[in-house]
């Protein structure tokens, strides 16, 4: 099975001074039957990668393909799901005649009460759209993505609004769709969530992707560790160490320095003789990660 191919994409909105560039020669390939996150801050252009992927819009330049195929094509829309940021649902539907319509719509599409149970809204399947809280919206949204069965799911900042359980049953659900060889791409502003579930993390920044691979290799690339600690050593003195990147200290003389090499920092530390309290070592994040390539 394919999966979603981005090569040489551009997208400008206006004309003139008002020309914006969204995506700027964007390549990018989401592989089948996997679950990618696409990070990047505000404007990066990852809601309009997925406006491309979904066919809503066709590229200014460049070529998009999903499931081999224009996704503008009718043959691929119905074999890709979408949970937009906002979702117009019809408000006086209750959950279970939403999901069911959309349901209608698609030739094979999953048992409306499979996926009320994985959505977690076997609880309100009664309640009218209109009357569900946030949360709740943002599942019967979920649900709408995930009812016609479709081969690729895109889902556009799922957990924003939902709270620690929900956002906890979201990703179990995730999993069980992944599981049943499904190609998932959302966008996050949530990294410890992209760093425990996605296979694959791709940060993008002024339209274009700066950094591709697993959690795993996105740590490795800012390298090593973060080591902070109470001391009265000045900012100038903090750079000095030996290996450190990066370094900030705060008012209260609390230092934050990225190292690739922190055992012979805290050994010159120790040398010193000079006193440090409450000291905390950590791998870096993948938040560090994302921090270092977009600023
Ligand atoms: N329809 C449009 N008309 C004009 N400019 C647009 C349009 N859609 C997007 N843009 C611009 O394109 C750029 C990328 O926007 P996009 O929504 O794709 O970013 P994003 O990464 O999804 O951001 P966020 O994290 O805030 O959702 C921004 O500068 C935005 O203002």
């Amino acid at each position: 099975m394919n999966g979603i191919e981005l090569q040489e994409v551009s997208k400008t909105f206006g004309a003139g001074s008002k020309r914006v560039t969204a995506l700027d020669g964007l390549n990018l390939h989401i592989r089948a039957g996997e679950l990618t996150a696409l990070l990047g801050p505000n404007g990066a252009g990852k809601t309009t990668a997925i406006s491309l992927m979904l066919g809503l819009a066709a590229p200014t330049r460049g070529q998009v393909r999903v499931l081999g195929a224009d996704p503008r094509q009718d043959t691929v829309r119905p074999r890709i799901g979408s949970m937009p940021q906002e979702s117009a649902i019809p408000q006086a539907l209750t959950v279970r005649e939403a999901a069911a319509l959309f349901a209608s719509f698609y030739p094979a599409p999953l048992a409306v009460d499979e996926v009320l149970k994985l959505t977690d809204l076997q609880g309100a399947a009664n309640r009218r759209a209109g009357a569900l809280s946030g949360g709740q919206k943002r599942r019967l949204a979920f649900a709408l993505a995930v009812v016609g069965n479709p081969e690729i799911l895109l889902i556009d900042e799922p957990t924003t609004g939902m709270d620690a359980g929900s956002r906890l049953a979201f990703w179990d659900a995730m999993q069980v769709l992944r599981a049943s060889g499904r190609t998932i791409l959302l966008t996050t502003h949530y990294l410890e969530e992209a760093q425990r579930s996605a296979d694959r993390v791709v940060v993008m920044n002024a339209g274009q992707v700066l950094a591709d691979g697993t959690p795993e290799q996105l740590r490795a690339q800012v390298g090593g560790a973060r080591v902070q600690f109470k001391s009265d050593l000045v900012l100038a003195e903090l750079q000095r160490l030996p290996g450190v990147e990066q370094a900030e200290v705060d008012a209260h003389g609390r230092a934050d320095l990225r190292t690739r090499t922190p055992e012979s920092l805290l050994g010159e530390l120790y040398r010193r003789q000079s006193p440090f309290t409450e000291l905390e070592v950590s791998r870096a994040s993948l938040e560090d990660a994302f921090l270092t390539l977009t600023s």
